[in-house]
């Protein structure tokens, strides 16, 4: 009561917990038994369906000719996926006015309606019972980079809420197949795309994401998986995190973010090389079909390049501070690498049309 009176009023436990796989490897499917058991614990608690949130042609990836589109996309998604962190942050501050999400956002309004509506508890006779019940938040997207999943643990620490993470291991095969099935599949090379760039949680590497379980989701789920998540969840609410920031999780979000930084600087390097590489063919009158393969090339290398330069950067790096390393200079050697490759591609099209 003496908190209370001192402004500190205090909030019922909650927890954000990453549901994190491929997709169709069945984070949904788990969202809906995780949420039948947390009622029966008397849980508030709600699935963020990230896909039903976020516009559709945010998800979209074609490979177009200089590749600008793509970027576009990809920021865009980043920005959606920002809305709907800010979402459950409105939520944590101001439940009474849930359904007001800023007119700029293009979240949808009534996925996220539905989203908001489970964790009131409208159904509930004793609203200010029900009000101090655990708060969960089961977050179902793919969230195939750590850097995604860190997001969520931000907003966690900031709000001293639990986090924990399940990486749902599915084989590729059944990914594919019941995707396959479904009615509205996604494209098969989304998938494909997807496996090279996940990175599932990795506690050894990243401390903070030491609340993390794996999941066999290539067989149907049993009881005692439901049981693990459940003791995972109970476990986070119990050990909320505190906004102290301490060193070794300084150091790794000072390498992610000079990864990250490296790894922008290279793709708009590469960007550029590939308009040029394309400039170069059209001069040498290479024919409409065989730009478009140089392009899908040219994109296919730089994918891979960066892929790999994200890795390199995240594993080998011993520097603690952005400015411990010369970006610049990372870049140049790195996108000197990419750049002898575009020639070799290059010089194969003109050649093979001379
Ligand atoms: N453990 C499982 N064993 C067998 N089939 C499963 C399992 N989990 C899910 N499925 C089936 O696979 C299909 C995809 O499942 P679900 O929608 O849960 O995947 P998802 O990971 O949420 O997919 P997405 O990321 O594309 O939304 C559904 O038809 C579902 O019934």
């Amino acid at each position: 009561m003496a908190a209370e009176e001192a402004g500190a009023v205090r909030r019922a436990p909650a927890c954000l917990c990453v549901l994190c796989g491929l997709p169709a490897a069945g984070k949904s499917t788990l969202a809906r038994k995780v949420l039948s058991t947390a009622a029966q614990h008397g849980w508030r608690a709600g699935v963020v369906p990230y896909d039903d949130l976020i516009p559709e042609d945010a998800f979209q990836t074609r490979v177009v000719e200089d590749g600008v589109k793509q970027q576009e996309m990809h920021t865009e998604w980043k920005f959606h996926r920002q809305a709907v962190l800010g979402g459950i942050e409105q939520f944590l501050e101001k439940p009474q006015v849930l359904t007001e999400l800023p007119s700029s956002c293009q979240i949808d309004r009534a996925a996220w309606e539905q989203c908001i509506r489970a964790l009131l508890q409208p159904e509930a006779l004793d609203r200010s019972q029900a009000e101090r019940e655990p708060l969960l938040f089961l977050l179902d997207d793919n969230f195939y980079y750590p850097s995604m999943r860190y997001e969520v643990y931000q907003l966690a620490r900031k709000y001293s809420l639990g986090f924990c993470q399940v990486y749902l291991e599915c084989s590729l095969e059944s990914c594919i197949s019941r995707n396959q099935s479904r009615s509205e599949p996604i494209p098969t090379e989304v998938i494909l795309e997807m496996v090279k760039r996940l990175e599932p949680p990795n506690p050894q590497k990243n401390s903070w994401e030491k609340n993390s379980i794996s999941l066999n989701t290539t067989d149907i789920l049993s009881k005692c998986d439901i049981q693990r998540v459940m003791e995972l969840i109970s476990s986070a609410l119990s050990n909320p995190l505190s906004p102290h920031v301490d060193n070794t999780e300084q150091t790794e979000a000072d390498r992610l973010k000079c990864a990250t930084s490296v790894v922008h600087q290279a793709d708009q390097a590469c960007r550029r090389l590939i308009s040029e590489a394309m400039k170069t063919a059209r001069e040498n009158q290479v024919p409409p079909e065989h730009m478009r393969s140089l392009a899908t090339e040219l994109n296919e290398s730089k994918a891979a390049f960066l892929l790999s330069l994200r890795r390199q950067m995240l594993q080998g790096a011993s520097f603690t501070q952005e400015e411990d390393i010369d970006v610049e200079l990372v870049v140049t050697r790195a996108v000197d690498v990419f750049d002898h490759e575009r020639k070799g591609i290059l010089l194969r099209i003109i050649n093979e049309n001379k």
